[in-house]
């Protein structure tokens, strides 16, 4: 068992120079793959990833031991602190909401940038669960649009409240088609390059429920990449599912649940930079600080 703890680099500095750039396209940081390749290709395209992470100048092994531990949350813990922001600190689950989304576009075009899509147009599949995990999808699509991918969003359980019904109109209004059922497996690996997974996130409990049973076990068979937010749905929030869907990318929100621990996928970022100082110091969360102004951070 890992500790509940992640080591991660922490990398001062701006973005990386354009060639720098060039060369994580070339050594695969956008390549599609299989998100089912075993788990040493795993290994080793990560690795071979991170020898072309963004060094700054004076950057030493040493600097790699300048690690710390970020905490994973369990389910009641991201729960509690969910709450406080909104209780405590006054934000509203729109603001939220807004730069979780955000963030995860973000990662999106980080894992996946555009010249990297394998199939044209930069089609991305949204499937929205019936909560705030779902409503992060919705305006993650009005960003993937707005960032030059071709969204399309499922999102068959509506809930009846203005938040949610703002956001789908949000989608509509940006063209971005709302579809009407889950597309077969086959169909989601000839049409689009990455499947965001927006259906459950750290309040999901139990069996899951139709239709979302339906769909994830659909999300099993498919070959192109999975991008899931804040939790790998269906998995249980802390321990994980091995016999779940396998995403290429997880964005964690906030701080990495526990469930993030099993995470086998290439892509490991952390988003939500939204967190007061004074609440990562109460519940002692330990979060990296984010690079200059990036909204993510890679974790691994
Ligand atoms: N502080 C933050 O980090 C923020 C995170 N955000 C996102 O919000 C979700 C958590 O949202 P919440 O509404 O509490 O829950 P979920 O989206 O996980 O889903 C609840 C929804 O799902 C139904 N459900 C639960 N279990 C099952 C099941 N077994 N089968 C079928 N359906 C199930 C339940 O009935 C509800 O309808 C967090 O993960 C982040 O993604 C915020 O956007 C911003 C703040
Ligand atoms: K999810």
């Amino acid at each position: 068992m890992r500790p509940p703890g992640l080591k991660f680099q922490q990398f001062a500095g701006a973005g990386p120079p354009r060639c720098m750039l060039g060369l994580r396209a070339l050594f695969g940081i956008g390549l599609l793959v299989t998100s089912r390749g075993s788990a040493v290709t795993r290994r080793a395209a990560h690795t071979r990833v991170c020898e072309h992470v963004y060094k700054p100048p004076g950057f030493s092994s040493q600097s790699c031991s300048m690690a710390q531990s970020i905490k994973f949350l369990g389910q009641e813990e991201a729960q509690k602190i969910d709450e406080e922001l909104f209780s405590e600190y006054s934000f509203s689950v729109d603001q939220l909401m807004e730069l979780a989304g955000l963030s995860c576009a973000t990662a999106v075009t980080k894992a996946y940038p555009l010249q990297s899509l394998l199939k044209s147009p930069p089609s991305v599949l949204v499937i929205c669960g019936p909560g705030n995990n779902g409503g992060d999808g919705l305006v993650c699509a009005r960003h993937l649009k707005l960032f030059g991918y071709d969204p399309a969003v499922l999102y068959p359980k509506r809930p009846n409240k203005q938040l949610f019904q703002n956001l789908t109109t949000q989608c509509e209004k940006m063209e971005i088609p709302l579809l009407s059922e889950m597309p077969e497996a086959d169909e989601v690996d000839e049409i689009y390059n990455v499947v965001i997974d927006a259906v459950f996130g750290f309040s999901f409990k139990g069996a899951v429920r139709e239709p979302f049973a339906t769909i994830l076990s659909t999300l099993k068979k498919i070959s192109v990449p999975i991008a899931s937010i804040d939790v790998p749905s269906g998995w249980d929030v802390e321990k994980g599912a091995s016999d779940g869907i396998q995403p290429d990318l997880l964005v964690s929100l906030t701080a990495p649940k526990k469930a993030a621990s099993h995470f086998q996928g290439r892509y490991h970022y952390l988003g939500g930079r939204f967190v007061p100082p004074a609440l990562d110091k109460k519940y002692n969360l330990n979060l990296p600080q984010y690079p200059g102004t990036e909204c993510v951070l890679r974790l691994a």
